[in-house]
């Protein structure tokens, strides 16, 4: 057996979940522990490699997350936020680095998570690449830098198949954006506007979702002042950028306290 960390990929069947299979198998920082779908789901009892169209890696699809979690030393869990809540004990339980990279959850489904983050490591980001946690400290920068004659929106843009909106990302932007300016995000945010709104209230961070095709996950944030703007982008054009960060947070949080962590821990970007 490989002395380097076993991971345990839930979701295995969903986009990033297939993704993250691959990205771990060819990986020599981490090895592949288990693989878990949903009671029910047609891969399980499947082996992993062949349920996704190739060759046997000796890794059966099991709906039994505890089990899968026995012997691994990581869990990557990109799936939903009732599973991942359900997930968060288990991993706790286990003593197992637990990585979120689910979207969508409420402020009390996040707050469930401080229980086991008192048992063992979790790493939580709306959006694992390097790239987008960089965006959130430039958007921090300039949203300081500016006063409110800079109107700020942020734009986001994912596939069909997404169910969250906004995304975790243009939240984590928006957060940015309100810390960099020093208001909570709750006292100026503004999502779904429809019919007569009335005229755009000085100061409020506003949220658009677009919708379309396979786009994989695109991000601005636009700072929108009389005769100027500045408009911060990140485009993701591989899901491969978020896997890649999943597993260097599974590596990072080895040894780590008990605790809650983001990705600018795991980037060192924290200012
Ligand atoms: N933080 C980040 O960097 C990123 C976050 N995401 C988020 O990851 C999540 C998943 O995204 P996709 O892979 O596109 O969705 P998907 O719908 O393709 O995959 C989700 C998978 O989770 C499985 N699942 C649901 N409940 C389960 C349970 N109780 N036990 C085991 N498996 C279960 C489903 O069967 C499915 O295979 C979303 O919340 C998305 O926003 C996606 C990409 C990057
Ligand atoms: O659902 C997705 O696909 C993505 N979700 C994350 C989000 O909600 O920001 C990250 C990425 O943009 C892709």
């Amino acid at each position: 057996m490989s002395d380097t960390p076993g991971i345990v990929i839930t979701g295995a069947s969903g986009r990033m979940g297939q993704m993250l299979i691959g990205q771990v198998s060819a990986s020599d920082r981490v090895h592949l522990a288990g693989a878990v779908e949903r009671a029910g789901h047609a891969w399980v009892g499947q082996d992993i490699g062949v349920a996704m169209g190739g060759t046997a890696v000796g890794v059966i699809v099991t709906d039994n997350a505890a089990e899968a979690m026995q012997d691994a030393q990581a869990v990557i869990d990109f799936t939903a936020p009732e599973a991942t809540l359900a997930f968060a004990k288990i991993a706790a339980d286990a003593g197992v680095v637990h990585v979120i990279g689910t979207t969508g959850m409420t402020d009390a489904q996040i707050g469930a998570l401080d229980g086991p983050a008192k048992q063992t490591v979790i790493v939580r980001a709306g959006n694992m690449s390097l790239g987008v946690n960089l965006l959130t400290q430039l958007t921090k920068r300039v949203a300081a830098a500016l006063d409110e004659d800079f109107d700020i929106e942020v734009i986001e843009a994912h596939h069909n198949q997404k169910v969250d909106a906004p995304s975790g990302t243009a939240l984590m932007l928006g957060e940015a954006a309100a810390e960099g300016r020093g208001v909570a995000l709750a006292d100026v945010s503004d999502r779904g506007r429809d019919g007569i709104t009335g005229a755009r209230k000085r100061g409020d961070i506003g949220f658009t979702a677009i919708r379309g095709g396979d786009i994989v996950g695109e991000h601005d944030v636009m700072f929108a002042a009389a005769g100027e703007r500045i408009i911060l982008r990140h485009i993701a054009s591989d899901r491969a950028v978020f896997a890649r960060g999943a597993i260097k947070a599974a590596v990072w949080g080895q040894g780590k306290p008990a605790g809650a962590y983001d990705m600018l821990d795991v980037l060192g970007l924290n200012d």
